[in-house]
């Protein structure tokens, strides 16, 4: 197989003295940068140190609800808390320290939803038994709780319904999901109306929506968590965040707020501290010398030269990977990339090229409609060996037990992403690879890794596999010609609106002014037949399949198709070069075209 071809090659340079001796592309960088080194220590003065060694079964913490108690050891079974549980459950639930605003740092998978899903059902379930029924039964929001994307928002609630399920349903906290992409007029009524909500777990611009519409119904927030809490606070959330922040404040105070993620860098807790307030307990479960990945995740590095190389490697490693798979233990992969249209790419190269493993190959990213991107993940997490081609949406938080490779292809939006990329695999407790695939172009982003301590256990370079090369440009090339069809289609939907505005009065009349200046070759050839209403339609069809039935569909006219026809110079050199029609096509669409016109021309005359 060429897979093993390339592997080999891939193999033959693992760990080679040629690389150990002749100085990396890379050049090194310091093991700690001074900025990194300041701030490590800064943090571990704030951080809480003086407590005894807390309790490490769930049953061993004070004041934990017997409900939530059972919920855990009923549904979720676990037996013994995570460290980020034992640091910070037992602190919040105290009775002279509960409800008390955290700051907490943990990595990747170590049970952090947990950790702040316990004190927010408890202190709502506190909150709710206080009210008298009457109040009770108009239920408003007490907790909010933002995600930054909606994968992650739809699984805190189901972690949180889990810790839920004993207490029963009279006293039970309703816990509701707010997310984009989904409509807002249903939503509306399931999480508002009917019945109400207690807990609310929301991305911020779905949030904002139901604020600005009626911030009344967000009158008795109390408590506010951000999961993923550096990355609600950076730039690209900043506007909502903040807006959501003051629209709250107008109508509520917020008595706790509990900020969890597995990154904080130093900016953020400057930008936290605005809304923790000065008396916050802040809690990071790693050292300042610790690695902020986990052990049991080995990575390696995978070097190409440029970064168009960066697909054949990955071609290589999964083949290998599947290779071993048909034998030994499943492999369940996720594979990032930058960009949406990078998703669809891989993903219809690597459906192609590893066909003959009958296993799924599944794409997410933003591109995708909500409901197919919950239809994928869920599919990702019911299937053994399989491959995830995915953007960003599912790099934080997302929890996909028994992930054993996390590939990355190309840069990372910033060393945080590529730790929480890397988090996918090696969760609760158990181990995975990470893989990152970077070309010489992208060194400094090696340097910013080695910056953040973050080491490859392996380091290699990429010899190309001429095999592979040719079987992935073939498949390429195939890629490009359907792309091309898809466009001619979608030409084709934009001509029939741009149609049908035009007969509503909408768009200018003169064609020219309707065709935009893109024109494609599509919109050339139809707009010949002068917006011929049956050729628009037929979407479904290449422009060259609409051709020929133009030409079939036209022959009743009862033209003589020897009758020599006006050729248009332009139009003809565009038919044979781009719709690489033969001379006689040619012929006969000019002659289908007279037909079609004095058709046309005909129907007008009796519509007078
Ligand atoms: N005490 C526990 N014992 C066993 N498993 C646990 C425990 N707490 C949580 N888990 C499980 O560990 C996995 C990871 O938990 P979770 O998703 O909360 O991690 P996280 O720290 O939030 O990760 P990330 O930083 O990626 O968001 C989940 O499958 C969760 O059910």
């Amino acid at each position: 197989m060429a897979s093993s071809v390339a592997l080999r090659a891939l193999l033959r340079t693992a760990r080679s003295p040629a690389m150990k001796s002749s100085p990396t592309p890379f050049s090194r960088a310091r093991a700690v940068p001074r900025s990194i080194r300041r701030y490590a220590s800064t943090d571990a003065a704030v951080a809480v140190q003086t407590e005894e060694k807390p309790p490490a079964r769930f049953d061993g913490v004070l004041n934990l609800n017997n409900y939530i108690l059972r919920s855990i050891s009923q549904n979720l079974k676990f037996k013994e808390m995570t460290e980020v549980q034992q640091r910070i459950l037992p602190f919040l639930l105290a009775d002279e320290t509960k409800g008390t605003s955290a700051l907490v740092q943990a990595k990747t998978g170590t049970g952090k939803t947990v950790a702040f899903m316990i004190p927010v059902i408890q202190g709502v379930y506190d909150i709710l038994s206080e009210r008298e029924d009457v109040e009770r039964r108009i239920r408003k929001p007490v907790a909010l709780v933002i995600s930054p994307t909606r994968e992650l928002a739809y699984q805190i609630s189901d972690e949180a319904k889990k810790l839920c399920s004993i207490i029963p349903s009279a006293e039970r906290p309703v816990i509701k999901t707010v997310v984009g992409g989904v409509s807002r007029r249903m939503e509306e009524q399931k999480v508002f109306r009917s019945g109400g909500v207690d807990i609310l777990v929301a991305t911020p611009g779905r949030l904002l929506d139901y604020l600005q519409e009626d911030p009344k119904r967000f009158g008795n927030v109390q408590i506010k968590v951000y999961d993923e809490a550096d990355r609600l606070l950076d730039q690209g959330f900043a506007r909502e965040i903040s807006e959501i922040r003051s629209r709250l404040e107008r109508v509520t105070k917020i008595k706790q707020m509990l900020m969890f993620s597995a990154t904080v860098g130093k900016g953020v807790v400057g930008i936290a501290e605005q809304e923790l307030g000065k008396n916050y307990k802040f809690v990071r479960t790693t050292s300042k010398d610790d690695v902020p990945t986990h052990l049991s995740v080995p990575q390696s590095l995978v070097l190409v030269d440029k970064l168009s190389d960066h697909f054949e490697p990955l071609v290589s490693m999964l083949r290998m990977h599947l290779d071993k798979a048909l034998t030994g233990p499943p492999f369940k992969a996720v594979v990032f990339l930058r960009t949406g249209k990078e998703v669809d790419h891989y993903h219809f190269l690597l459906y192609h090229l590893l066909r003959n493993y009958d296993i799924p190959i599944i794409p997410i990213s933003s591109r995708l409609s909500q409901a197919a991107r919950s239809r994928n993940l869920e599919k990702f997490k019911a299937s053994a060996t399989s491959v995830l081609v995915a953007s960003d949406v599912v790099a934080r938080g997302v929890d996909v037990k028994n992930v054993t490779h996390v590939f990355q292809v190309g840069r990372a939006m910033g060393t945080e992403q590529y730790i929480h990329r890397v988090g996918r695999t090696g969760r609760a407790g158990k181990s995975g690879q990470g893989i990152l695939i970077l070309s010489k172009k992208e060194s400094d982003f090696y340097k910013s890794l080695k910056g953040m301590q973050i080491n490859f256990n392996d380091e290699y370079t990429y010899i190309s596999d001429p095999a592979l090369t040719v079987e992935i440009s073939e498949v390429a090339r195939k890629e490009l010609e359907l792309w091309q069809k898809r466009r001619r289609e979608d030409e084709l939907s934009l001509l029939e609106e741009k149609y049908d505005a035009h007969k509503r009065g909408k768009m200018p009349r003169k064609p020219t002014d309707i065709f935009s200046k893109d024109i494609d070759v599509v919109s050339t050839v139809i707009s010949q037949f002068g917006f011929y209403r049956s050729v628009l339609s037929k979407r479904d069809l290449s422009s060259r399949d609409i051709l020929r039935d133009i030409i079939a569909g036209t022959s009743h006219l009862g033209l003589d198709p020897n009758e020599k026809p006006a050729i248009d110079r332009q139009t003809s050199v565009i038919l044979k070069n781009k719709l690489a029609l033969t001379d006689k096509e040619v012929r006969e669409f000019f002659v289908e075209r007279k037909a079609v016109r004095k058709d046309k021309w005909t129907q007008n005359k009796r519509i007078e």
